[in-house]
C-alpha cells in the first residue's frame, strides 16, 4: 500500500490545533466545528478538515470535533504524552529565557538540565534547573536517556556540541546557533534563525 505523507505544512498546523482546544477545554466548550475551530486560527475549515483527516476520522458531519477526544489524540500525534527529557546547552541570554519562558510547561515540556561551560554559571539555578559543567554533557545524556537537546551557545561551538549530543544518543535537536549543523540523516535538527524573521519584514518595507 502507498504510505500517504501528509505535508509539512500540516504538520506546523497542528501545535496550533491542540493550543486553541486546550484553550476550548479550560472554558469547558464540548465539541467545536472546523468551521469555528478555523475562525478561531484564520485557517479555512476545508484545510482543518484535510489536516485532521490524516490521522483518522475524528469529526462527525454537522456536528464538529470533540474537543477532550480531539485534544487527547492531537497530544498522542505530537508526541505530547511523553515524559521528555529535555537538556538545554548554553545557559547565557537566550538559554536563560528559554529555561524561563512558562509556556512550555503548558504543553507538558521541560527543559530539565543546563550546561555551560563558563565557571561563573556552573552551579547558578535559572528557577528549578541547575546549570552544570558541559563536561557532564556524555555522562547526563546517557544516563537520563535524553532525546532531546537545545543548542543555545555561539556559532563556532555549535558543532562540536551537536557531535557530543549525537554520540551520546540525542535524536532531536532545537538549534538557535546561526550555523547549519553536520548530523547523520536520521537526526532531527530544527534551526532557529531569528533573525530571518526580522529581514522578512524589512524585505517587505523596501518592496
Ligand atoms: N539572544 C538572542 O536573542 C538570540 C537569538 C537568536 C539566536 N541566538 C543565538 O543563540 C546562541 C546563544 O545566544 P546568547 O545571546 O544566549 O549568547 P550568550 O553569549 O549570552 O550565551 C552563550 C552561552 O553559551 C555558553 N557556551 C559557550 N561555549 C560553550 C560550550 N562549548 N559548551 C557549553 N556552553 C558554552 C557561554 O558560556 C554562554 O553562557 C548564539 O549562537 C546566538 O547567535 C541568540
Amino acid at each position: 500500500m502507498k504510505e500517504i505523507r501528509t505535508p509539512a505544512t500540516t504538520v506546523e498546523r497542528l501545535p496550533l490545533y491542540y493550543r486553541c482546544l486546550q484553550k476550548l477545554s479550560e472554558q469547558q466548550v464540548e465539541v467545536i466545528s472546523s468551521k469555528d475551530l478555523g475562525n478561531m486560527l484564520g485557517i479555512p475549515s476545508t484545510q482543518v478538515r484535510k489536516d485532521l483527516s490524516y490521522y483518522g476520522e475524528f469529526g462527525r458531519r454537522g456536528v464538529g470535533y470533540e474537543v477532550s477526544v480531539l485534544l487527547k489524540n492531537l497530544e498522542k500525534i505530537l508526541g505530547l504524552d511523553n515524559d521528555w527529557e529535555i537538556v538545554l546547552i548554553g545557559a547565557g541570554n537566550l538559554g536563560q529565557a528559554l529555561v524561563n519562558y512558562g509556556n512550555f510547561r503548558n504543553l507538558g515540556l521541560e527543559i530539565n538540565y543546563a550546561l555551560d561551560v563558563d565557571q561563573g554559571k556552573i552551579g547558578n539555578h535559572l528557577g528549578d534547573v541547575k546549570i552544570h559543567s558541559v563536561s557532564e554533557l556524555d555522562d547526563l545524556v546517557q544516563e537520563k536517556d535524553i532525546r532531546i537537546a537545545i543548542v543555545a551557545v555561539p556559532a563556532d561551538s555549535a558543532q562540536q556540541i551537536a557531535n557530543k549530543l549525537v554520540a551520546n544518543g540525542v535524536e532531536a535537536i532545537w538549534n538557535f546557533a546561526p550555523t547549519r549543523l553536520e548530523v547523520p540523516e536520521e537526526i532531527e535538527v530544527r534551526n532557529e534563525d531569528l533573525s530571518i524573521g526580522l529581514i522578512s519584514l524589512t524585505y517587505h518595507l523596501s518592496e
